[in-house]
């Protein structure tokens, strides 16, 4: 039997990719398998940790006292065999911490917390322990630690032998659980009870015919008063009698409990439609681990494509997953596919409350759900016997993971497609560079749905010159065509979908007279007003301020609010059309839980004319009476420093084009824009994905980007401004010899936005076409950068990077 254990343990200050050797105590011997949690004693003291045991073993190489297991948290493991290998290639792949990936896979509050406790070890009268632990043996350090004078005693205590101090691993995954009736008789025996009854007992004589037809079924106590009309005094009498027993039984805090959601049939697909369902089909029966590009225009109908694939995985008795931007952000898909799987179906994203979140991953794990529909993480469901693995929208940047691992949920997806041996779909009317190029050279298959559904026609879209229109009514941020296209469809009770492009772009303070303009303390970017709470906050550390008056540096009152926020924007609407419904989405109007869902029902229930919002807006909504789509500013992003800028401002347009004409009416879409002659925004007027590629290809090509390169972002962040630029050129020094002499090494720079958080960042990017010692070199790197993590410079490695800013 196996006597040693392998454990990968969560010690953030030093994180290592080795296991350690631990005893397992003999009455647990047979119980602890690998995947489970544990908890082990580490280094010198009293330090207690969790870890995950990775592999079991009879015997040991290391000869000295092996320390015991102290705790196991788990009954059974909560890493299956796929995502303890998930981890090591994961770990690997984007040069992480092997237990920082295992901690990534499970939800949140299954992670360990540690709790500093103090616990008396010698029984003595004195005053000091009295007033201290009162009459308990174990308090909170922070409990009692509250001053220094007290945490002096302590020390004095400690010294004493009196006192000493551990850590203590706190659980927090909280299971729900609900009173139950549990009948005790057989229901003959509970027919026979009712003989020995009073006639008058009306209410025994329900509870025991409700008892009787439970047929030995456990139901919830609210459930049963309900049911059978019994009162809960009646219940308690039960009990006392023997007839039956009051138990915890568990439930699941389900998201979606309340919402009411209608269930769906299967449509009749088109050719084009068909086509791709059945190479899917075949993918999955074979099954094999094809990759799939479907390429659809907006409101060609990909969503019923995954839809009908996933059915035939689950009907050969498969799983589904299906991964979709930010979940919380598309309510109407999480709609669709409940109304098909119904209860099948689990939904993992960020609107979720963390023990709706472990409610739900228990369901998969427990094999309950066989759909799962989730944003990024939801790539690690521990579904098991996958037969499809779809990714809508899949060019959105945030399937990326901004910190580590730095993963991207798409490079995981077909990690799982080679383990379980099933197709991936990944979906999009804009699909990225890197995709969409794999798909040319034949790595990928292409599906393509190059109509809208029914042959429906796609909006046409007039381009607004915003420097002539800004000549003729300079304050304005609507030009004449565009206001009068709104005013007409109020009139035919139509509606319209109004897009502020915020990147890059915010409300901020500048003064007339010198040119002041209001900056975060902390970070290096201007300051935003939010008329709200009427401050000024800034969006990266969330510093906030009041509002200034004056110019805090030439004391003028000329201080003046420029740009245009989704707030000022509904405000100048309000005035030219008073008698259009707005309806607001931002993250000011979002943020509080199911405030999205809400705002969007509203919408398409009618109750406005016009939404007014970001971003969030431009993807997955399918309105039918929406016939304009206003894009008020197009260009704002493509100034900035970054080589996707084109690249993200076609896709932002293509979607938020989208939403318009896609049942009955036609559509019809106006683009603001400072620079009517860029390419991304005349590639979007045709709805021209594949001349946008095409183009896009040629400048990546002569710049020697991706995806003609591969590239690599490292950044280090200091407080101090100059730690962090000496640490870059010590870095390049260090990287140049070991790289190929024909790998590209740019930088090191301050990263465009150089302050954030008060850390400064600088960064080095190395792009290559191919570099054998890359691997080796940056594990090394990920390794020797642990000492100075420690001491506050921080060491970031990020593969192929999606945000250079
Ligand atoms: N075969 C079909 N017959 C009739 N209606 C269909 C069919 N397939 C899809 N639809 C309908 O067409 C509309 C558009 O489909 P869907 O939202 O899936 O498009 P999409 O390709 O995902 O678009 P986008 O990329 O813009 O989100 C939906 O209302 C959907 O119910
Ligand atoms: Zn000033
Ligand atoms: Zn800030």
């Amino acid at each position: 039997m196996a006597q040693i254990a392998q454990v990968l343990v969560d010690v953030p200050t030093m994180q290592t990719n080795r296991p350690y050797s631990y005893q397992i105590p003999v009455a647990w011997q047979s119980q602890v398998t690998p995947g489970m949690r544990v908890v082990v004693p580490f280094g010198r003291g009293k330090r207690r940790v969790q870890g995950f045991v990775l592999k079991l073993d009879e015997t040991t190489n290391y000869d000295g006292d092996l320390k015991a297991i102290d705790a196991v948290v788990d009954l059974a493991p909560v890493l299956n065999h796929e995502a303890l290998e998930m981890t090591e290639w994961l770990a690997e792949s984007t040069f992480s911490f092997r237990i920082t990936c295992a901690q990534t896979m499970l939800p949140a509050v299954m992670r360990a917390k540690y709790e500093k406790q103090l616990r008396v070890t010698a029984q003595t009268t004195s005053t000091v322990q009295q007033t201290v632990f009162k009459d308990q043996t174990e308090v909170p350090f922070d409990d009692v630690a509250t001053t220094p004078k007290a945490v002096s005693d302590l020390l004095r205590l400690q010294a004493d032998g009196q006192v000493d101090v551990y850590y203590h691993v706190k659980n927090q995954a909280r299971r729900k659980t609900q009173l139950a009736v549990k009948p005790l008789l057989t229901s003959s025996e509970f027919t026979e009870a009712e003989t020995d009854v009073r006639a008058g007992a009306t209410q025994q004589l329900a509870l025991l015919k409700g008892l009787a037809t439970l047929n030995g079924e456990v139901l919830a106590q609210k459930a049963f008063t309900e049911r059978f009309g019994v009162s809960e005094a009646t219940i308690r009498v039960g009990a006392k009698k023997g007839w039956l027993e009051k138990v915890a039984v568990e439930v699941y805090r389900d998201p979606y409990a309340t919402s009411n959601i209608k269930p769906t049939k299967p449509l009749k697909l088109n050719d084009e439609q068909q086509v791709a369902v059945d190479q899917i089909v075949t993918a999955i029966e074979a099954p094999k681990t094809t990759t799939f590009l479907l390429e659809g225009v907006t409101g060609s109908g990909k969503t019923e494509v995954y839809l009908q694939a996933m059915a035939a995985a689950l009907a050969q008795g498969k799983t589904a997953l299906m991964l979709v931007p930010e979940i919380s952000l598309t309510p109407q898909m999480v709609n669709r596919v409940k109304g098909r799987f119904g209860k099948a179906v689990a939904v993992l994203h960020s609107g979720l409350s963390s023990g709706e979140k472990y409610d739900e991953w228990r369901r998969i794990q427990r094999g309950e759900a066989q759909v799962v529909v989730g944003a990024r993480s939801a790539v690690f469901a521990p579904l098991k016997n996958l037969g499809l693995i779809v990714m809508d929208e899949e060019h959105e940047s945030t399937y990326k993971q901004d910190d580590a691992p730095r993963y991207h949920a798409r490079q995981v997806a077909l990690w799982r497609s080679r383990y379980h041996n099933c197709p991936v779909v990944l979906g999009s009317a804009t699909p990225s560079l890197e995709t969409r190029a794999r798909a040319e050279k034949g790595v990928y298959q292409r599906l393509v749905l190059a109509d809208r559904v029914n042959r429906r026609p796609m909006p046409s879209v007039s381009i607004i010159d915003m420097k002539k229109e800004m000549q003729q009514h300079a304050e304005s941020n609507f030009s004449a065509p565009l206001l009068v296209a709104l005013q007409d469809r109020l009139d035919r009770h139509e509606q319209s979908v109004l897009m502020l492009n915020r990147r890059g772009y915010s409300s901020f303070v500048l003064c007339r007279d010198c040119g002041f303009v209001l900056k975060c303390p902390n970070c290096d970017i201007s300051l935003t007003l939010h008329m709200d709470t009427h401050t000024m906050k800034c969006h990266y550390c969330g510093h906030e301020e009041a509002i200034p008056r004056v110019c805090p540096n030439c004391h003028s009152r000329q201080i003046r609010y420029y740009g245009t926020g989704t707030e000022k924007v509904e405000e100048e609407l309000r005035d030219l059309l008073p008698d259009a419904r707005i309806i607001r989405m931002d993250n000011d109007t979002t943020r509080k839980k199911g405030a999205h869902a809400k705002l969007l029902a509203q919408f398409g229930s009618g109750e406005a004319d016009i939404l007014i919002g970001t971003q969030m807006i431009a993807k997955g909504l399918d309105f039918p009476n929406v016939t304009l789509v206003g894009v008020l500013n197009a260009d704002t992003a493509l100034g900035l420093p970054d080589f996707r800028a084109s690249e993200r401002t076609f896709q932002l347009l293509t979607q938020v084009s989208g939403r318009a004409g896609r049942a009955e009416k036609t559509g019809h879409v106006y683009i603001q824009t400072f620079n009517p002659d860029h390419y991304a925004i005349r590639f979007a007027k045709h709805h021209d994905y594949e001349g946008f590629f095409k183009y896009e290809m040629r400048m990546r090509h002569q710049g020697g980007y991706p995806p003609y390169y591969f590239t690599v972002q490292i950044t280090a962040s200091d407080l101090d401004e100059a730690v962090a630029a000496k640490r870059m050129y010590q870095l390049l020094q260090w990287l140049r010899p070991r790289l190929a002499p024909n790998t590209i090494i740019l930088g090191p720079t301050p990263k465009p936005i150089a302050r954030v958080n008060r850390r400064y960042y600088y960064q080095i990017v190395i792009k290559y076409k191919q570099e054998p010692n890359l691997k080796q070199t940056l594990t090394t790197l990920l390794h020797e950068t642990q000492v100075q993590q420690r001491q506050g410079l921080q060491i970031g490695i990020d593969v192929e990077p999606l945000h250079f800013m």
